[in-house]
């Protein structure tokens, strides 16, 4: 698979990242999440403590170390939003340098005129030529031609896009290679997809998504009730006789409410994000990167998902008692004016084998729909032409008081055993024989839904062909289980009834009847070179356009969940050991009993709030290669992964600060 050259920490500018974090000093940032805000108050109090202690001719050295520790706390913090958000916008930035400078040429009848593309809305029309760069993201809707995508993509093999298929989607900044076509221009400017992006990497128009929320809450209460906890100590410790300095109560608190998650939380949602864009995904909330991490089944179509796509018709199959030319030139007119790559491909067949068949004036054209499944012509000489799928012609047939004959089943079933589509032609309530479309499996696809059955992902391909043919490519792509004949209704009944039984629900997809099924899938990754209903509908978009893709997408889902569960489970356990370390402290003049809890021997209570705090700042920074990076992962089921990130991180999270408080704390002694 193509990627970009990642070139992240090249542009990350350091100057503006510290930029960034004192900006987010500003209370309305702050007031954005609780246990900074708690901290930022901090800050503020002992600044105002240590001034009241100095105009009092009082020592004020001890507020003033707490206050710059707390001030540092809130920058690390910040500095890993900033970090995360520095990186996002990088990568999207290489993406957009791309559509930079376009120029146009706007439709407007049968003229036209150059504009610059940011003039572009929705809904413009404008001809790009060969060697020619597109201008705006859209959908051809006149001509077909060879593109290359790779400013987008990366991969320089060119690709077949076409007007009125399933792969009608262009890309600003990707170049036609061949022929003239027309685009009709899908979003305004600043409304592509990766300007949405981008604003979702941004700060300020970041939504949390429902789990971070409900973290958010969780995390807020705790503060709470360590406040409530810190300011009944006031007066137990005046009733035992200890008055501990204010500054201290305030360095207890901070060290006891949840300041590393609380600060790194923002981080691990940007960077998921981050994370699915360096995978040329781009995902329209975060909260489609959270859902594609519980995925538990996966839907695809088959044509264009599992397989290339390009069926061609390679033979017609006559029933007895028809003959090869009737078949060949029944089936070219029910293809005449069949814009689809199937119907032109029997067109072609047709024509290779010498009918010169054509259509008379006055001959009506049924369009292929997914709900009938057929297509073809009404002749004026009263000839009624169908070709469709098995199903739908048998139904078509006997409905008209034909016969549908045993022979033809057998037909189909030789077509389609070898996974290909076999179409049925008919004549009147005749049936004449059957075109076979062979289409081929996508290289590579078994491994990934072997690995994403691992995952305990499990795989469903839903597709319109027959039985016997989807058998046959559900055999061969190695999916867990498959339907056949499904129409666009049946898709979406399918992805109820599995979020109905509780389970969440990913669907892949690139055409117009997939939009619906887009849309109600807890996941829906639509494919960049689909249509624009069905790239409206999904909540991801791949600019690659590869199915395969669903793999890395639901990685980066659960390494996404669970580095957020790991670092809280890490942030949680981490602050028992400050309670060990600055409640001795507060009291051990005036209850020295309490020096039992002493457990770490620190030097003395000032040197042991100052080793607690700074711990509790510098741990921040520290994690925030993991919370960026993703806590490592492997294929497992989530219930594995859980016991195995409590081990290490509970038991890690628990035992680290021990020894690094004891360290400061013996570092401190040589410098007080
Ligand atoms: N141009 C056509 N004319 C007549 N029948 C067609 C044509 N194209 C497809 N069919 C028939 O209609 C069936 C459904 O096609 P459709 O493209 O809706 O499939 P689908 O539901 O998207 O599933 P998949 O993409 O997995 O095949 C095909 O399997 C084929 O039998
Ligand atoms: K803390
Ligand atoms: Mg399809």
């Amino acid at each position: 698979m193509s990627k970009r050259t990642p070139k992240m920490t090249d542009s990350l500018d350091p100057g503006s990242v510290f930029g960034q974090s004192i900006r987010r000093l500003s209370p309305k940032d702050l007031a954005r999440n609780p246990v900074m805000m708690v901290v930022g108050t901090g800050t503020l109090i002992t600044f105002l403590l240590g001034l009241s202690n100095l105009a009092q001719g009082k020592p004020a050295g001890l507020d003033f170390a707490i206050c710059a520790i707390l001030l540092f706390t809130v920058l690390f913090a910040n500095g890993a939003e900033s970090v995360a958000e520095a990186r996002g916008k990088a990568q999207a930035g290489a993406l957009r340098a791309t559509r930079k400078d376009l120029k146009a040429r706007k439709l407007d009848g049968e003229q036209y005129k150059e504009v610059a593309a940011t003039d572009l809305r929705r809904g413009d029309r404008v001809l790009v030529k060969p060697n020619e760069l597109i201008p705006a993201d859209g959908e051809i809707v006149t001509g077909a031609a060879t593109i290359n995508e790779s400013a987008v993509t990366g991969e320089s093999a060119p690709v077949l896009r076409e007007a009125r298929t399933d792969n009608s989607g262009v890309s600003a900044g990707t170049k036609v290679l061949s022929d003239e076509i027309v685009v009709e221009v899908t979003v305004d400017p600043g409304n592509s997809l990766l300007d949405r992006m981008i604003a979702l990497v941004e700060g300020a128009k970041r939504q949390k998504t429902p789990s971070e929320l409900a973290l958010s809450v969780l995390l807020a209460a705790m503060t709470l009730v360590f406040l409530i906890v810190v300011v009944t100590l006031v007066p137990f410790g005046g009733f035992v006789g200890a008055t501990p300095s204010f500054s201290v109560l305030v360095a207890l608190l901070v060290c006891l409410i949840p300041t590393t998650i609380g600060g790194l939380l923002p981080a691990i949602g940007i960077a998921g994000m981050d994370r699915a864009m360096r995978a040329n995904v781009i995902a329209k909330s975060g909260k489609a990167v959270e859902v594609a991490g519980s995925i538990d089944t996966l839907l695809l179509d088959k044509t264009g998902t599992i397989t290339l796509g390009d069926r061609k018709a390679t033979a017609f199959e006559a029933v007895q008692g028809v003959a090869p030319g009737t078949l060949r030139d029944a089936a070219l007119l029910t293809s005449l004016a069949d814009p689809t790559p199937e119907g032109k491909s029997v067109v072609a067949l047709a024509r290779d084998k010498g009918s010169d068949a054509e259509a008379s004036e006055g001959t009506e054209f049924i369009e292929f729909s997914a709900n009938t499944r057929m297509s073809g012509v009404d002749l004026p000489d009263g000839r009624i032409l169908r070709k469709g799928a098995t199903d739908a012609i048998r139904k078509f047939v006997t409905e008209n008081g034909g016969n549908y004959p045993q022979e033809t089943d057998r037909l189909v079933d030789r077509v389609a055993k070898n996974g290909a589509t076999p179409l049925v032609v008919s004549e009147g309530n005749r049936v004449l024989g059957v075109i076979a479309l062979s289409d081929v499996i996508k290289s590579g696809i078994k491994e990934r839904f072997a690995k994403l059955r691992e995952m305990g992902v499990k795989t469903v391909m839903i597709t319109g062909d027959n039985p016997v043919t989807a058998a046959a490519i559900a055999a061969e792509a190695g999916v867990d289980d498959f339907v056949a004949e499904a129409t666009p209704e049946q898709k979406l009944d399918i992805i109820r009834k599995e979020q109905d039984e509780g389970r969440m629900v990913a669907m892949m997809g690139d055409g117009t009847n997939d939009a619906p099924a887009l849309a109600q899938a807890d996941l829906g990754l639509a494919m960049n070179s689909g249509t624009q209903a069905a790239r409206e509908a999904g909540n991801m978009v791949d600019l690659d356009s590869d199915p395969g893709k669903l793999l890395e997408v639901v990685e980066i889902g659960k390494q996404l969940l669970i580095t957020r569960g790991s670092l809280t489970t890490f942030s949680l356990a981490n602050d028992v050991a400050k309670y060990f370390a600055i409640l001795p402290a507060l009291f051990v003049t005036s209850l020295p009993a309490l020096d039992a809890l002493n457990v770490l021997d620190l030097a003395n209570p000032v040197s042991a709030v100052l080793a607690a705090t700074i711990f509790n700042a510098l741990i921040i920074p520290a994690l925030i290669p993991f919370a960026l990076k993703g806590i490592q992962f492997k294929p497992a089921s989530a219930t594995q992964l859980l016991r195995r990130n409590l081990l290490i991180f509970g038991l890690g999270g628990l035992l680290l600060p021990f020894a690094a408080i004891k360290a400061l704390d013996l570092m401190l002694t040589v410098v007080i």
